[in-house]
């Protein structure tokens, strides 16, 4: 049994980002950039007003002073004149500062009156302009390399006026449920079966962490319908097998894919739940072999599948963000495998979580793990805790699935 840090650095190691392709706006969110944005222009492209009102000489425009208005300025149509001493023009907001103009008289301190208006509060120089390039200037940076764009970063990049993004290629994953027991949600159901929760959360997964899932059909314990099941996922990125990885007669993943030249790099992980999951290479095709049971299969994906997926779509692959929070009940001491407890999440002191373990961590159960906020973390060879002493967790929350 191998380490989790060291699976994760083994799994993250053998990916590479996906190729780059160029997509319009609106399809680069959450996508990684492959290539960095410069803006091409300046925003604003000149000084402009920030508030509605009249562009004037601060000089000139003590509070009681009249200025002639010899003109308009709205955004969009620049003054074509100069502002002289005494004078003054309508601008609106993001109309363009006449040359001559040094602040705004904002519309609430004056009067108008015909082409005059009264200065009703003294008006200091550079009041509420925006200088030319405060945002951006033409061939800036504005989104580097390896970024996940946000609806933000898209924004900007419009702002810079780019039309296409270079972004990496959404990872296709391709998932593979084994198992004669298993049926697909509303098909029927052999004795004593079982629905096959696993392949819909992995695309929901895999759909929440910015992939590209594709459901095969499931496939019986059956080494000949394993293989080809798996020669029809060459065209993926990755691909995700659920079932058949431990040690029962039944369990074909490695023997089935064996003859279709896959290698394996390492199988166990000293962690619990997830214990048997498998890491190899089918042809040029990555495949993560996760465990079976639905608990197990999702915690590896915390733990593995979400990593990976940052790994092919551009990013670092790092592991996923833990929060200091307080046990919130008596933990036992560990044995060698890293355990991840099933918990819920209560304010605590000082705004510190209190993780409450699910008193029933059965590998099996979907209601608790749905139900769960946080993953608590027991390293291997943890002491027994008592409740309220620090612990690590992963809030499940903000994986987006
Ligand atoms: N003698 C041993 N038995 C087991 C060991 C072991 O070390 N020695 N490991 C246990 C652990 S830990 C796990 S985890 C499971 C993993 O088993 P497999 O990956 O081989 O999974 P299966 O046996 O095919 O199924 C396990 C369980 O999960 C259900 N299942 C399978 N696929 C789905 C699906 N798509 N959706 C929902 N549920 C699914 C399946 O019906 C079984 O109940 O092995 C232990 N055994
Ligand atoms: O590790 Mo298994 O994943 O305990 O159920």
């Amino acid at each position: 049994m191998i380490s989790v840090e060291e699976a994760r650095a083994r799994i993250i190691g053998a990916l590479a980002a996906t190729p780059a392709e160029t997509v319009p706006l609106p399809a680069a969110w959450g996508r990684v950039l492959a290539r960095p944005v410069l803006a091409r222009l300046t925003q604003p492209p000149a000084d402009v007003s920030a508030m509605d009102g009249y562009a004037v000489r601060a000089e000139d425009a003590a509070a009681g002073t009249w200025l002639a208005v010899i003109g308009a300025a709205p955004a969009g149509h620049p003054f074509a004149g100069q502002i002289g001493p005494g004078q003054a023009v309508r601008i609106f907001t993001g109309g363009v500062v006449p040359p001559g103009a040094d602040a705004i008289l904002l519309q609430e301190d004056a009067k108008a009156e015909g082409a005059r208006v009264l200065v009703q509060e003294t008006v200091r120089p550079n009041r509420w302009i925006r200088r030319r390039g405060l945002d951006f200037a033409e061939g800036e940076e504005v989104l580097s390399t390896g970024r996940r764009l946000t609806a933000r970063d898209i924004g900007l990049a419009a702002a810079g006026n780019a039309p296409w993004l270079a972004v990496h290629r959404a990872p296709r994953i391709g998932i593979l449920a084994t198992g004669d027991e298993i049926a697909l949600p509303g098909d029927p159901i052999p004795a004593g079966g079982i629905v096959s929760s696993n392949a819909h959360a992995l695309a929901a997964l895999i759909r929440a962490g910015g992939g590209d899932p594709l459901v095969l059909p499931i496939v019986p314990d059956d080494s000949q319908a394993i293989a080809e099941a798996a020669r029809a996922a060459r065209a993926c990125d990755l691909l995700v097998t659920t079932g058949g990885a431990s040690v029962g007669d039944h369990d074909l993943v490695q023997s089935a894919l064996g003859p279709q030249g896959f290698s394996l790099d390492f199988w166990k992980i000293a962690m619990r739940p997830g214990k048997p999951l498998i890491w190899g290479q089918l042809g040029p095709t990555p495949v993560l072999g996760l465990p079976g049971n639905p608990v197990s299969a999702l915690v590896c994906s915390v733990l593995f599948l979400i990593p990976a997926l940052d790994r092919l779509s551009g990013l670092p692959g790092n592991p996923p963000r833990t929060i200091h929070a307080l046990a919130g009940a008596d933990l036992p001491e560990n044995d060698r495998r890293f355990d991840h407890l099933r918990a819920r999440l209560e304010p605590g002191p000082e705004g510190m979580p209190i993780a409450v373990p699910f008193p029933v961590q059965d590998s099996s159960m979907m209601k608790t793990l749905a139900r769960a906020e946080a993953l608590i973390l027991r390293a291997p060879g943890a002491p027994a805790l008592a409740t309220g002493a620090p612990v690590e967790v992963i809030p499940l929350g903000d994986l987006g699935f």
